[in-house]
């Protein structure tokens, strides 16, 4: 297609608003000689008198940003008008994938696209060069995988993006491509051995998203935790172990979400999956049943098909090794979590429990005795000099106790399942591996809480190794080897890390004021707001109420800090199990 002029119907031009950099692409949709009217890619409609166009409002675009680029770090004009331009026109065209340099963009089509995955695909990206075909998943999976041997050194995919983005996604395509690949290199001997191995990684999948995936306002499988899953590869080249390693399940999902949100799916899951004989054996009821269940008003979706995920759990539970008992007493943890949510306590000189068959029926499905687990809930004992002094708890305290049980028992329960997971996919560490990192995405609600402060802390840290690796020290590089470069200015993330992290950074002092007994979440904001408000990216409302901002990399998010003290000191109650 030939440079566009800014009058010819058709023609993309940009559209210049403010300053030289706020650019809006749009198209010529009409023009009768006098008046020529542009409709923006966001929908906007501009008019404007042919006789008055000013070059400096209205530009060209430039010919090769028409058909869409596909590596972008090609393009002369890049901005992120020129970027979210490309992205959208190839978008337009069913590719999802573009790359920038060696970094590979993805937009979510949140459609099946055909062909894009399967196994012609798998064989064309298998065994060439980064750009030798179009940008795609496969494509970085098999560089990962060459440059195993060409660097001479353990490679790692890093998957970042905002929560709903394809992460999870992306990471499975990564798996299924070096599986794939493996299986090519394999030995006749070694392949039944090796195929196990493979599929047990392969179904940890479904397992580790059943327990850690949640429906969301934003995602109907959102990921809860984060994963590095490492694939041990043979010198050879094929698939020898794996190790997975979790970090920060979000816990309080387990007893409390968010209107519109789900729980973990394992739970619905078991509910809609079990067996009658089970039902029984578990006491299970039906989802709405549970206060655990049913605080957000959404027990189902109509996306998610529960019993046919737990048939695909119960089958990936089977390859990986699972015995019977191992999945029976699974089934009795979780269904004695949802049990436990529904013991409710009445006040008679401290908080008693209401009916006492649910803690006999949650005892007999965790396996602890009644008695234990009623007096752990309605009794706080202290030691004082030496002697234990038992007081009772007021019904506030007691429902928190018996929550932090339930996340204590739920975490404990996914550790073991990733342990077992971990027992039989081990592998001989004797060549390299290659990673995938897939962590939460970053989030921005409407109300942000102690979970989204987390997670997004933790996005920003991601965020902070991307610029150091592909920035910092990609410019060191350039000047041991004598590369004449030219500096690249970037946004660097560190002042802001520094708020979080640092010595009376924010998490240190929510961490003090945790370990306070006075401390409330309101004297924590004045805090906050007492030895932060001049920081550049902390914001302090002019409206003093129960929030605090952070200008994050991907954008400010104001924080509510409501519950915020409550949730930091869960995360040092998995001591409580001590006590059953
Ligand atoms: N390449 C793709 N093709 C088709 N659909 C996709 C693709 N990637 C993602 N999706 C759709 O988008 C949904 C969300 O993707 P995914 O769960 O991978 O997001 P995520 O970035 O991991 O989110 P979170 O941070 O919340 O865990 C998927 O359930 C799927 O329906």
């Amino acid at each position: 297609m030939a440079e566009s002029d800014v009058t010819t119907v058709g023609s993309r031009v940009w559209l210049v608003k403010g300053s030289p950099d706020d650019l809006t692409p749009a198209t010529v949709t009409q023009c009768d000689g006098v008046e020529v009217v542009y409709q923006t890619d966001y929908g906007e409609e501009q008019r404007m008198w042919m006789n008055e166009i000013d070059p400096n409002q209205v530009k060209p675009m430039n010919g090769v940003l028409l058909q869409g680029v596909e590596d972008m770090a090609k393009m002369t004009e890049l901005n992120q008008a020129s970027i979210l331009c490309n992205l959208n026109t190839r978008y337009q065209q069913n590719e999802i994938y573009t790359y920038i340099g060696s970094i590979l963009i993805s937009v979510n089509p949140y459609k099946r696209l055909h062909d894009l995955y399967d196994e012609k695909t798998l064989a064309r990206y298998t065994n060439k060069d980064l750009g030798e075909e179009s940008p795609h998943v496969f494509a970085i999976a098999n560089e990962c995988y060459t440059c195993l041997w060409k660097r001479e050194e353990s490679q790692c995919v890093l998957i970042s993006g905002e929560s709903g983005a394809g992460k999870t996604e992306a990471t499975k395509f990564i798996l299924k491509f070096i599986s794939n690949i493996s299986r090519q290199r394999s030995g006749k001997v070694e392949e039944e051995n090796g195929k196990s191995i493979e599929k047990s990684i392969l179904e940890s999948g479904p397992v580790l998203e059943a327990l850690g995936n949640a429906k969301t306002v934003y995602n109907n499988n959102s990921s809860r935790f984060g994963k590095f899953v490492q694939l041990l590869i043979s010198e050879s080249g094929q698939i020898k172990g794996g190790r997975i390693t979790d970090c920060i399940l979000a816990k309080h999902r387990v007893v409390r979400q968010n209107p519109g949100e789900r729980n973990y799916h394992i739970f619905y899951q078991l509910i809609q999956g079990a067996t009658p004989e089970q039902r029984d054996r578990l006491f299970l009821m039906e989802p709405g049943e549970y206060h655990y269940l049913n605080q957000s008003g959404c027990v189902s979706d109509p996306t998610l098909n529960d019993a046919e995920d737990w048939a695909a759990l119960e089958q990936a539970l089977n390859v990986i090794g699972f015995k019977d008992g191992q999945k029976q007493d699974m089934m009795s943890v979780l269904s004695g979590i949802l049990h436990l949510g529904n013991v409710s306590f009445m006040n008679a000189g401290g908080a008693q429990v209401v009916d006492t068959d649910v803690i006999d029926r949650t005892s007999q499905l965790l396996g602890i005795d009644s008695e234990r687990l009623e007096a752990v809930m309605k009794e706080r004992t202290m030691k004082l000099r030496g002697e234990n002094i038992t007081s009772p708890q007021s019904i506030d305290q007691a429902c928190d106790s018996r929550d932090s049980i339930a996340m204590a028992v739920y975490s404990q329960l996914f550790r073991w399942i990733i342990s077992k997971i971990n027992h039989r996919i081990k592998g001989p560490d004797d060549f390299y591996f290659i990673g995938i990192l897939d962590i939460f995405g970053f989030e921005n609600f409407k109300i942000n809480r102690f979970e989204q402060f987390c997670i997004n802390f933790a996005n920003e840290k991601l965020q902070e190794f991307f610029n150091r690796h592909i920035f910092s020290l990609e410019q060191i590089e350039y000047n041991k080897e004598g590369i004449d470069w030219c500096d690249v200015e970037w946004a660097d993330n560190s002042e802001c890390l520094d708020l979080v992290e640092k010595n009376l950074g924010l998490m240190s002092l929510i961490n003090e004021e945790s370990r306070f007994p006075k401390g409330t979440d309101k004297s924590l904001l004045n805090k906050l707001h007492n030895q932060h408000a001049k920081n550049q990216f902390y914001v302090k409302p002019r409206v003093i109420g129960l929030e605090f901002g952070i200008k994050h990399y991907a954008g400010e998010v104001m924080y509510n800090v409501t519950g915020f003290l409550e949730k930091n000191r869960d995360t040092f109650r998995d001591d409580l199990l001590g006590l059953l």
